[in-house]
């Protein structure tokens, strides 16, 4: 049996249109079964769970995608938990989260973002090992388990968010990793000379197509030894791992052996990147 992928949207934010459709035309390309759940803001809690539940008992369905950010009245949390561990492909579950900071890098699930961060890592040869990582963003989907995943790799982590200055922690930084979705936070002055530089951050300019990441890259080009663009950076990559992880799930659902080199060139097929 295919794998199958069912995705939760609720409401229309434009950035998560942007991306559900990415995942969708990806299912289709790699003949995924998939379905898309999408409300109306007005959706209750009680419904979105009812639609949890069913997708829980559905047989398939491998994997659940409950697309973020969900509206102020939702509740994240309570979310989050109602989906079965074993479908959960973004790591959100409680359990998974925990199994998550006590397995670090083994554990069946790494968000798909932060995976994304770690692969950009280990195909650039990047050793964090006691290297200055300072990371700007704390959210639970991306800043914070990548800071876990980071400080058992040995990094020496700095994470910055709303209440810190981020100027001097750069400025010490060897490697930045800024996943605050705020445009050009990161002036390309601040940044050490020779530093390796992921940008994770998304920001849409409004009344265009464009996007533009964390950093001033244009600034930050002269200073670096590396550094991912936005577009064409971690985002696709991110959406690559979400079918890793779709992929182990399903294997997992199916009794088979997980065989990580098949693994890694279904990742390849899924998507070109270049820096
Ligand atoms: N439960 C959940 N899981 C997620 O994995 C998740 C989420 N919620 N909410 C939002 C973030 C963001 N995210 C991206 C997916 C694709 C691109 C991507 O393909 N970006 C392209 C272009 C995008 C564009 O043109 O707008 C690029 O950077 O080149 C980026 C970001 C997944 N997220």
């Amino acid at each position: 049996m295919r794998p199958g992928l069912a995705i939760i949207q609720v409401g229309n934010n434009p950035s998560s249109l942007t991306y559900v459709r990415k995942k969708i035309a990806l299912c289709e390309e790699n003949e995924v079964h998939h379905e898309l759940h999408h409300f109306p803001e007005s959706i209750t809690q009680q419904e979105i769970v009812h639609q949890i539940r069913t997708l829980n008992q559905q047989g398939s369905i491998d994997g659940i995608l409950v697309q973020l950010p969900l509206p102020p009245h939702l509740s994240r949390l309570e979310i989050s938990n109602e989906i079965k561990p074993s479908k959960d492909v973004d790591c959100l579950h409680m359990a998974n989260f925990q199994n998550l900071l006590q397995n670090g890098e083994d554990n069946d699930i790494i968000p798909c973002t932060p995976a994304a961060v770690l692969h950009i890592l280990d195909t650039q040869e990047i050793d964090v090992r006691n290297q200055n990582v300072t990371v700007i963003g704390r959210s639970q989907l991306v800043g914070f388990p990548l800071s876990v995943l980071l400080l058992r790799r040995n990094a020496k982590v700095t994470i910055c968010h709303s209440e810190t200055t981020v100027q001097e922690h750069v400025e010490k930084a060897d490697i930045v990793i800024s996943c605050a979705g705020h445009k050009e936070l990161v002036k390309g002055q601040w940044i050490k000379n020779g530093a390796k530089v992921i940008d994770v951050g998304i920001t849409r300019i409004p009344g265009t197509n464009k996007i533009v990441g964390d950093i001033e890259f244009q600034k930050a080009l002269s200073k670096v030894s590396f550094i991912t663009p936005v577009p064409g950076g971690v985002g696709p990559l991110t959406v690559s791992m979400l079918f890793k992880n779709l992929y182990r799930v399903w294997c997992r659902s199916n009794g088979l052996k997980l065989n990580i080199d098949e693994q890694d060139e279904e990742l390849d097929y899924a998507q070109n990147y270049q820096f």
